[in-house]
């Protein structure tokens, strides 16, 4: 099946690097997401990033042009009629995510493959929605997309090989890393990761050091890139506590408790960076 058109759903920091990634590899995208607002906020990064190859000379101005003309923006679902693939990249909620899903069932034609960017929901839940769960997959990539190499792709019980191999192949047109993973809370990636990251929180709530100093620890002791306060910040708090919420029930196990401080945060609209505010400050 040769893929030519695909929507990517939620234009949000996820959804607007895939739609770059993918206009990048030579797909034409149809960017949706519930109010033209945020799609314009998601063109405007898109184009700070490839204003910025330019300037550094790993593209011209008019592949620059090409790029983002192969962006189309739109606020109705039922463009999704004409595509030949779907990336949903909208919040961290499985019953917003299963809506979407049955929503495209109905829309899209028999052939299309509908993915889901979710960090740790079951695939084989939203796939179960629809009446194609052999169509339906986990295409997980990393923040920042254009950045890094990585896409968990993951199987949900009914995934086919067909749909599979579909997802390894257009992972490599778009200069990415596939990965194959089984369907369990939080893959492979967040299950690892998050639990490092809410430790790092139960640090700050216990008065242990500062935010600064547990940072610094990460990032000069282990060599992370960036230390695991600042890395939330930079997901979003908000989908941190839904990952946690999603292992500590998924697995039944107290070793997946989110810290009381990440919840108090979120609730405070303390999201991290997208909200200019986490465990550190960002000027907008
Ligand atoms: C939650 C989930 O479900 C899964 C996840 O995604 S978990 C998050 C996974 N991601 C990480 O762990 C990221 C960890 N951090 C890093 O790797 C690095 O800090 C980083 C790549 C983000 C930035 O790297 P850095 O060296 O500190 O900064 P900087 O020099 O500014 O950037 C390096 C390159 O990345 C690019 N870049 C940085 N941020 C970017 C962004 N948001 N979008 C696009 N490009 C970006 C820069 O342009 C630069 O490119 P060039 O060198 O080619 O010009
Ligand atoms: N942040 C990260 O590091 C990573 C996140 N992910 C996953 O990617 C997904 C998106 O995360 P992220 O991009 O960070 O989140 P953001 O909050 O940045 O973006 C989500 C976007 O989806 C929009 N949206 C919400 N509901 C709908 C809907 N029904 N239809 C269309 N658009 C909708 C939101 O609009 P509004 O603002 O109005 O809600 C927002 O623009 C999540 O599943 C997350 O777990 C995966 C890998 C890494």
């Amino acid at each position: 099946m040769g893929i030519q058109t695909m929507m990517v759903i939620g234009a949000g920091q996820m959804g607007s690097g895939i739609a770059q990634v993918a206009a990048t590899a030579g797909f034409r995208v149809i960017l949706n997401d519930i109010q033209d607002e945020f799609i314009q906020r998601g063109l405007k990064g898109i184009q700070k990033n490839l204003t910025r190859d330019v300037e550094k000379g790993r593209k011209t101005e008019q592949e620059k042009a090409e790029i983002l003309a192969r962006i189309e923006p739109s606020t109705d679902l039922q463009a999704a009629a004409q595509t030949d693939f779907v990336i949903e990249a909208i919040i961290e909620n499985l019953d917003k995510k299963a809506e979407i899903f049955r929503q495209l069932d109905a829309i899209c034609p028999p052939q299309t493959i509908l993915a889901s960017n979710t960090s740790s929901l079951p695939i084989t839940e939203i796939a179960a929605v629809t009446n194609r769960p052999e169509k339906v997959i986990g295409m997980h990539f990393m923040n920042p997309v254009p950045v890094m190499k990585l896409i968990e792709v993951i199987r949900g019980l009914a995934t086919s090989d067909e749909t599979y191999q579909i997802v390894e192949d257009l992972s490599k047109k778009m200069q990415k890393i596939p990965v194959e993973v089984n369907d369990f809370p939080g893959f492979i990636s967040n299950r690892v990761l998050m639990p490092m990251i809410n430790e790092a929180i139960y640090c700050v709530y216990e008065g242990v050091a500062k935010p600064e100093a547990i940072d610094q620890i990460m990032k000069l002791g282990m060599n992370h890139p960036m230390g695991p306060l600042t890395l939330a910040d930079f997901i979003g708090l908000d989908t941190c506590l839904y990952i946690m919420e999603v292992l500590h029930e998924g697995f039944g196990d107290s070793k997946y408790r989110p810290c009381p401080l990440l919840r108090k945060y979120v609730k405070a609209g303390w999201l991290g960076k997208k909200s200019g505010r986490g465990f550190f400050r960002y000027e907008s």
